[in-house]
């Protein structure tokens, strides 16, 4: 059964082994382990609802923790401590437009808040429930997850909006194709979920992004309902799928998507390649960004966490004898790792492959062959779960991420670091932080840094911090000329810095544009923009 305080499905542990756990004592100290909240005692806190009667709305207390929160360090927080303030007052499960509309409908009449919920896997507060006079009904599309059309000749599907990537994949694999968006919260994030938050799959260089994936949509929006229809291009003005894009359940809610597809690929291999430094490794990827070669993942870690990752995988005697290989080749202390995967048929894979081997070698790469790689996939939506043993250890994981301009890339990645480090300092405590550059484009590329630290048993206190260091963080991304967000949205934790890169005439003119479909701001305030924007 899916975890309610935390990732994953409860059955699955997946431990930090014993090395790990020593390198991570001996670089910020013995983590204090946490006692858990107990799911009863929460359900017990649930106040009584305020929403009337309606009969697609479940108003039950376990329906309603579940519905809550997300998965953001202050949403884990909140969950393993019990310190849930604000629950939403009843869970609706539509099964259909018609159901949506209906929801819509009433929700309008007695001017209730809705939140559209796909997997709940949000790391920005998307699904916060902000506490006010208004009743809340969060609107679960788990229910609407079908394959409704497939059109091979096109190769378009359209998908009930709330369906998993797991459960997308298998229909379209039923059929010889693919969506190619994996995410890491791939298990338990949804079509509409992927499309309202701008969100990246770790194959998008071959795949494109959410962007790049959606063909056209179906939304349900208070004013009405809005078919944005599929053309592989088009110059009749504005795009209106740009309008749903980043929207963040503002707009209405998405019922059905429709999206590109491609043939299930021949051929997938994943390489790694080691580089002595980081500049070699930056000045490597960026020339394969923008040599158009065809790959479809580039991953490029720096070294703390390529020794982290080395140091995670266990295996001593295998990573001692890598190592010792390494040396001899010129990458020792500072050395990075990149993956790199390609996907198609053998001859394309083969060729962009040997093409993107060419160049690391011109950056003094070393290619150590594919096993890392295939590790790295069949670990990569696995390696989730080691923020449950974190957090059972004493130690809190959060990531932070943006996108920027190869010129600012290496600061930015220093700065982010830095910054979540001095901000912890101010209590003497030591930061685990590292960083990888997720997704790389021809301008730039993401820069993605997470942060290990200790727990303090104390929820005002840990939540206090995770605040400190989170602000810090940010402010160092928009000083650096970074994007808030390269993947995973605004939701109510980045929203304070989205006027520091919209303009305050950026922000009006989506203030106006969501009051157009949701003229009573019933669609989930607070979130994107600040609840009184919209209705002013
Ligand atoms: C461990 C982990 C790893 C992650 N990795 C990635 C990653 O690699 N790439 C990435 O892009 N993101 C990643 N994320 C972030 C998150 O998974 C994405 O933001 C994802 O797109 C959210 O989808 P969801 O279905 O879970 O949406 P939810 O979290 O349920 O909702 C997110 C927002 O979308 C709205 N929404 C959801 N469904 C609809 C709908 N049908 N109509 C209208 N609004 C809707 C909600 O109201 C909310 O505002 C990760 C998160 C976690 C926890």
């Amino acid at each position: 059964m899916r975890r309610w305080n935390g990732w994953g499905d409860d059955s699955i542990h997946y431990a930090i082994n014993a090395d790990a756990l020593s390198f991570l004592q001996a670089r910020i100290g013995q983590g204090l382990p946490q006692a858990d909240a107990a799911l009863d005692h929460v359900c017990q806190q649930v106040p009584e609802s305020r929403l009337p009667v309606h009969p697609l709305v479940d108003t039950d207390a376990l329906g309603r923790v579940r519905h809550t929160l997300g998965q953001s360090l202050p949403d884990w927080l909140k969950m393993r401590f019990g310190k849930i303030s604000h629950f939403p007052d009843g869970v609706a499960y539509p099964e259909s437009a018609g159901d949506v509309r209906s929801l819509l409908d009433y929700a309008t009449l007695h001017n209730i808040a809705l939140i559209p919920y796909g997997g709940g896997t949000s790391v920005v507060g998307h699904l916060a429930v902000t506490g006010s006079e208004q009743p809340v009904l969060s609107v679960d599309m788990s229910r609407m997850s079908q394959l409704l059309n497939l059109d091979k000749e096109a190769q378009l599907a359209t998908f009930g909006a709330g369906v998993f990537g797991p459960d997308l994949e298998a229909q379209l694999r039923a059929h010889g194709y693919t969506l190619g968006h994996f995410p890491q919260s791939f298990e338990y994030s949804t079509l509409g979920g992927w499309v309202v938050t701008r969100s990246s799959g770790q194959q998008s260089l071959r795949y494109g992004r959410i962007e790049q994936l959606l063909a056209g949509a179906r939304v349900e929006t208070p004013a009405g309902r809005l078919d944005i229809q599929t053309f592989p291009a088009s110059a009749a003005g504005l795009d209106l799928r740009e309008m749903l894009l980043g929207s963040e359940g503002r707009m209405g809610i998405v019922t059905e998507v429709t999206v590109r597809i491609t043939a299930l690929p021949a051929c997938e291999e994943f390489h790694a390649v080691f580089f002595p430094d980081w500049d070699a490794a930056q000045t490597a990827v960026r020339s394969i960004a923008q040599g158009k070669l065809g790959l479809s993942m580039l991953r490029l870690s720096n070294a703390t966490e390529t020794l982290t990752s080395l140091t995670l995988a266990g295996h001593n005697k295998l990573i001692g004898l890598l190592e010792s290989y390494l040396r001899l080749r010129g990458c020792d202390e500072g050395k990075c790792v990149l993956l790199i995967g390609a996907s198609g048929e053998k001859s394309q894979v083969r060729h962009a492959v040997k093409s993107a081997l060419k160049m690391t070698g011109q950056h003094q790469g070393v290619h150590i062959g594919k096993t890392m790689g295939e590790k790295w996939k069949q670990g990569r939506f696995r390696n989730v779960y080691l923020r449950n043993s974190a957090w059972q250890q004493g130690y809190a994981i959060d990531t932070v991420e943006t996108a920027c301009d190869w010129p600012k890339v290496k600061t930015m990645m220093l700065s982010m670091e830095q910054a979540g480090q001095n901000a912890m300092a101010t209590e003497n405590e030591q930061v685990h932080a590292y960083t990888h550059l997720s997704h790389l484009y021809g301008q730039g590329a993401s820069v993605y840094s997470t942060f290990v630290y200790r727990l303090t048993g104390d929820y005002e206190h840990d939540y206090a911090r995770w605040r400190r260091l989170k602000s810090a963080v940010s402010a160092a991304i928009v000083a650096n000329g970074g994007t808030i967000s390269h993947q995973h949205g605004v939701g109510s934790d980045h929203a304070p810095y989205l006027e520091a890169e919209k303009g305050s005439l950026g922000i009006s003119g989506m203030r106006h544009l969501f009051k157009h479909f949701d003229p009573q701001g019933i669609m989930n305030p607070g979130k994107l923009l600040p609840v009184e924007d919209v209705k002013q």
